[in-house]
């Protein structure tokens, strides 16, 4: 069966100002020129060095930032997120924030609070939900190729990125919140909601410095079971990443290694399936452009985005039950799960 992912019509212009200027920046402000917006950024340092590098403007302040935008799109590393929506919203702006949402749950429900009592709209930064490949996955599943899903399997390999406070897992919330939510989302967009999480971590090497691995199983609430692997010890840039979806009708295979590349001006290099098989549609456009241009579209009075900001809460409570498992050696209920605080 062949699965057409279907083209995506530019957003309207927009004025949009990014906090935050390191790496998912270099691939965001680049897709947001793209789009037809009027892009400022800020940050505390790099601003400067990525409005040389791609255009926008470079302002110096949060205040001036806000008063000169539309729309804000967060960038910075996953502590800072909660107080930079709390900002936006008290002055009357529609949100785009990475993932995850917030460092933890109980900080993705502010935010989520925070907006709805400002009444602007908030999204999350699942970007995976727009490569080609986990799209047209996901439209096959959802018109029932496979049948009922039961039992999925994903893997996403990886290196740390440089900068320090991914190192930190009180900061960036280690491996499973900061990587491999990325197939925790996935997984709930396929087979839905999830009722239990088990989970285990290693970790090679010395200290918080250790490179860290881990496997997290859930059980979803329509009895589907899906098992997710993640490590940050694959030396390079690349990620590579597979996934198999079995159902009670049939299976579909994806491996980025066996695919060609598709590079994301910014540094960050992601693999994309292109050209055969059931995946045959790429639409050679970043999938951040396609993330944005759907968000902004959303902000423009169109139809709601793929993904809700209660999608963001979702995976993030996962990943805590996740992390609460590692820590007890037991099955976790999400519904138990509130704030659980640091990664293991
Ligand atoms: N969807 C995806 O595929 C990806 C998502 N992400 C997510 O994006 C977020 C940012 O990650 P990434 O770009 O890799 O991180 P980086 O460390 O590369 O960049 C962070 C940027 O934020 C700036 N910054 C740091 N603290 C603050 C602050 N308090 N206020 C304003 N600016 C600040 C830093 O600049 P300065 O030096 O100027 O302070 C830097 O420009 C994270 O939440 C991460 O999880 C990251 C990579 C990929
Ligand atoms: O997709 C991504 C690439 O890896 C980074 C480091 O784990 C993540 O932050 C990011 O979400």
């Amino acid at each position: 069966m062949l699965v057409t992912v279907p083209v995506h019509p530019p957003a309207p212009p927009l004025r949009v100002g990014m906090i935050g200027a390191g790496g998912i920046a270099g691939a965001h402000l680049p897709a947001w020129l793209n789009l037809g917006a009027a892009v400022s950024h800020f940050s505390t340092v790099g601003a400067e060095v990525l409005a040389a590098r791609h255009g926008g403007v470079a302002v110096g302040s949060l205040e001036e930032l806000l008063d000169l935008v539309d729309v804000v799109d967060i960038v910075t590393p996953t502590p800072s997120h909660l107080g930079y929506i709390e900002a936006a919203a008290a002055a009357g702006k529609h949100v785009f924030c990475e993932k995850p949402l917030a460092r933890t749950s109980a900080d993705a429900r502010r935010a989520i609070e925070a907006c709805r009592a400002a009444g602007v709209q908030l999204y999350p930064g699942h970007v995976v939900r727009y490569f080609s490949e986990y799209e047209a996955t996901h439209r096959a599943v959802a018109a029932g190729t496979v049948g009922a899903v039961a039992v999925q399997r994903f893997t996403r390999t990886g290196s740390r990125p440089g900068p320090d406070w991914f190192h930190d897992p009180e900061s960036s919330g280690g491996v499973v919140l900061d990587q491999m939510i990325h197939d925790l989302d996935f997984a709930c967009w396929n087979a839905g909601p999830v009722d239990t999480v088990f989970a285990r971590q290693a970790r090679i090497g010395p200290g918080t410095d250790g490179v860290v691995s881990a496997h997290v199983v859930l059980q979803h609430v329509n009895g589907a079971i899906s098992h997710a692997a993640g490590t940050w010890a694959q030396p390079g840039t690349a990620f590579r990443t597979t996934f198999e979806i079995a159902g009670s009708d049939g299976i579909l295979r994806h491996d980025s290694g066996e695919h060609k590349p598709l590079v994301i001006d910014g540094g960050i290099r992601h693999e994309c399936a292109a050209g055969t098989g059931l995946l045959p549609d790429v639409t050679g456009i970043s999938p951040f452009e396609l993330e944005l241009g759907e968000i902004a579209r959303a902000f423009m009075g169109g139809d709601p985005p793929r993904v809700s900001a209660e999608d963001g809460l979702a995976a993030i409570l996962i990943a805590e039950a996740a992390i609460t498992s590692v820590r007890t050696g037991q099955p976790v209920t999400v519904a138990s799960i509130e704030n659980v605080g640091v990664a293991a």
